[in-house]
């Protein structure tokens, strides 16, 4: 049995167990052993032993993941945004595994990972840092939070960690080049791969701040400020993640019948019709003949497209197979 096992039947038993002077012993004994499990499992897992309960499979369009020190709010704010429950404590650790909800936004569905706090030092494997770490690098966002009622120097000890390994504060816009296409209108395109994950900083329990203290925090460069308590600007923090996803949306058509502008295909900015043809189907790329596109990316509507060509927001897309 894992350590995480162990801990869920000694939790499981704790609450089964009535408290009272008969059992007061008993319980504490319980605690202690509770106690030095999650100890143990807060301490670097050295050769041989497998990291426990953080392999989450990938589901959805896109993955954010949330990090911070301990009891910032991170569960607090996966239970506000999905349905998934986590269990959310006063007290440190209360997250000891990877827990995924689903966020279902402009007719995407994200996933959102529930992590552990981290601890200083996580970038060298302090704590669970190399569990916890590992898992932010599948994200396509890391969320940054942090407890707006600590002291400033969080933010940058946060920022530090997470620089150390990668992940870092999306300052710049995605890097793009912009080409004034022949028939008027702007094409783009990535030029170069992001190496980085990018993150959002974002505070929570600015209900516990004063006016002033908010004001400044608001001011700090790429930042969110929210209140899972009272829900303060819980929208608008999902508005942002969404933008940071760059998330396209492109319809499908059949031959001689209107779009399914209910449906639609959730792709990435920068993907292809070949991406597209994946997204839709595993084969259907082998037996692509062209496409026809509607929409930004032709010069006319519509325009007969290979498998590489870069599709925009709101293209609708016709496949022609072979024969
Ligand atoms: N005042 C205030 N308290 C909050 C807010 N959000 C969460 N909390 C409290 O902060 C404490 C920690 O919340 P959690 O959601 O367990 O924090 P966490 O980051 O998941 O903690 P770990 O899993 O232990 O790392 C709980 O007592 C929450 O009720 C908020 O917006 N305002
Ligand atoms: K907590
Ligand atoms: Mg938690």
């Amino acid at each position: 049995m894992g350590i995480l096992e162990k801990i869920q039947e000694i939790e499981k038993e704790i609450s089964r167990t009535q408290k009272n002077k008969a059992t007061e012993y008993h319980l504490g004994l319980l605690k202690a052993k509770l106690a030095r499990y999650r100890v143990q499992l807060l301490e670097p897992t050295k050769g041989g032993v497998k990291g426990e309960g953080f392999d989450v499979m990938k589901s959805g369009d896109a993955r954010v993941a949330l990090i911070g020190f301990p009891s910032v709010g991170k569960s607090t704010l996966l239970n506000k945004l999905t349905k998934t429950h986590s269990e959310a404590g006063a007290y440190e650790f209360t997250t000891l595994t990877c827990i995924p909800g689903k966020i279902e936004y402009n007719g995407a569905n994200i996933q959102l990972l529930d992590l552990p706090g981290i601890i200083e030092g996580a970038s060298q494997g302090k704590g669970r840092g190399r569990q916890v770490i590992a898992v932010a690098k599948t994200a396509d966002v890391v969320l940054m939070m942090l407890d707006a009622t600590k002291s400033y120097q969080q933010r940058a000890l946060l920022e530090r960690e997470l620089e150390a390994v990668g992940i870092r504060l999306n300052r710049q816009k995605p890097n793009v080049y912009f080409k004034v296409k022949t028939g008027g209108g702007i094409g783009f395109n990535s030029t170069v791969r992001l190496t980085h994950v990018n993150a959002q900083m974002c505070y929570n329990k600015i209900d516990s701040i004063t006016l002033e203290e908010l004001d400044r925090l608001a001011r700090e460069p790429n930042t969110i400020v929210i209140s899972c308590e009272l829900d303060l600007n819980l929208d608008y923090l999902v508005e942002e993640v969404w933008r940071h996803l760059n998330l396209l949306r492109v319809y499908t058509k059949k031959r001689g019948e209107y779009p399914d502008f209910e449906g639609g295909l959730i792709v990435r900015n920068g993907s292809t019709v070949e991406h597209v043809c994946h997204s839709i189907h595993r084969s259907l790329a082998e037996e692509f003949r062209y496409a026809l596109i509607w929409g930004t990316s032709t010069k006319h509507n519509p325009q007969r497209v290979g498998l590489s060509h870069v599709v925009e927001n709101e293209d609708v897309i016709q496949v022609v197979k072979k024969k």
